[in-house]
């Protein structure tokens, strides 16, 4: 597809005897959201290592932007805009929502002498900081410190920390996890608005979610992808409803 971002091409990884990602084929295409669903142990976040850069495949291929990136470090990938938000919390709790999103850029810009300014008055990072926010309906949160956010508005910055890095994909790891009927739906609302901008690659367990805002779906079972197509092909798949969604 001339469209895809990011292509995975025949991806493999095996730990000891088990094959917990078998020939995975799938991509990412501008202004949509994929999701890869699958039941425990799947090996979605396994794919999701792979993706980022944690994890090493055995054999098969990574494309960002037509650039292969599978022998690239973790950080190497996040500077070329691979953004990732991650499933346990790694804000500071007692620093402000806005103080979080900088120190975030700051990470990314990579200049270790600049933890020796006072991050909070560097407009480099504020200008960022505070668009990410923006998009991700938190700027009149800016000034409160996260300790005080609900579980979602937590949810909400981790994105906009990944958002403030301007990455040219976009993976979420359960995003709605832990979050409530209100917070989900507040977070579904807003990531369909921000797949215009960025491309969303997203591992959900909450199927309400799931077929609210993929446009596309790949399902994962032991390793492989089992089935791929759209939410009412997903949904009417006999070997889906057998291997995951039950009757
Ligand atoms: N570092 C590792 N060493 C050995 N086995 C591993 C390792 N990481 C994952 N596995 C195994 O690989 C398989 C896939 O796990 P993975 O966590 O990717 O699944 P998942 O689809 O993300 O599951 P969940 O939905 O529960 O998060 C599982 O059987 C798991 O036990």
């Amino acid at each position: 597809m001339s469209d895809a971002v990011l292509t995975l091409a025949h991806l493999n990884k095996r730990f000891g005897a088990l094959q917990a990602t078998s020939d995975v084929s799938l991509d990412l295409r501008e202004g949509e959201i994929h999701a890869l669903i699958g039941p425990n142990g799947a090996g979605k976040s396994t794919l999701i290592g792979q993706i980022a850069g944690g994890l090493k495949p055995d054999s098969g291929s990574i494309a960002l932007a037509g650039r292969e990136i599978s022998t690239l470090s973790v950080a190497q990938r996040a500077r070329l805009g691979l953004g990732r938000s991650f499933q346990v919390s790694s804000l500071a709790e007692p620093l402000s929502v806005k103080r979080n999103v900088m120190i975030a850029v700051q990470a990314l810009q990579g200049h270790s002498f600049r933890f020796w300014k006072p991050v909070q008055r560097d407009e480099s990072l504020l200008a960022p900081a505070m668009q990410a926010l923006e998009r991700m309906a938190l700027a009149h949160r800016a000034d409160t410190p996260v300790s005080e956010l609900s579980h979602g508005e937590r949810r909400q910055v981790e994105v906009a920390c990944a958002l403030a890095l301007k990455p040219r994909v976009l993976l979420l790891d359960e995003p709605m996890a832990g979050l409530g009927p209100e917070g989900s739906a507040r977070l579904t609302e807003l990531l369909e608005a921000l797949k215009h901008e960025v491309p969303i690659l997203l591992i959900e367990h909450d199927m309400n979610a799931v077929f609210r805002l993929a446009d596309r779906i790949s399902v994962l079972v032991a390793g492989a992808v089992i089935a791929h197509g759209d939410g009412a092909e997903i949904r009417g798949n006999p070997q889906v409803r057998e291997a995951y969604l039950g009757d």
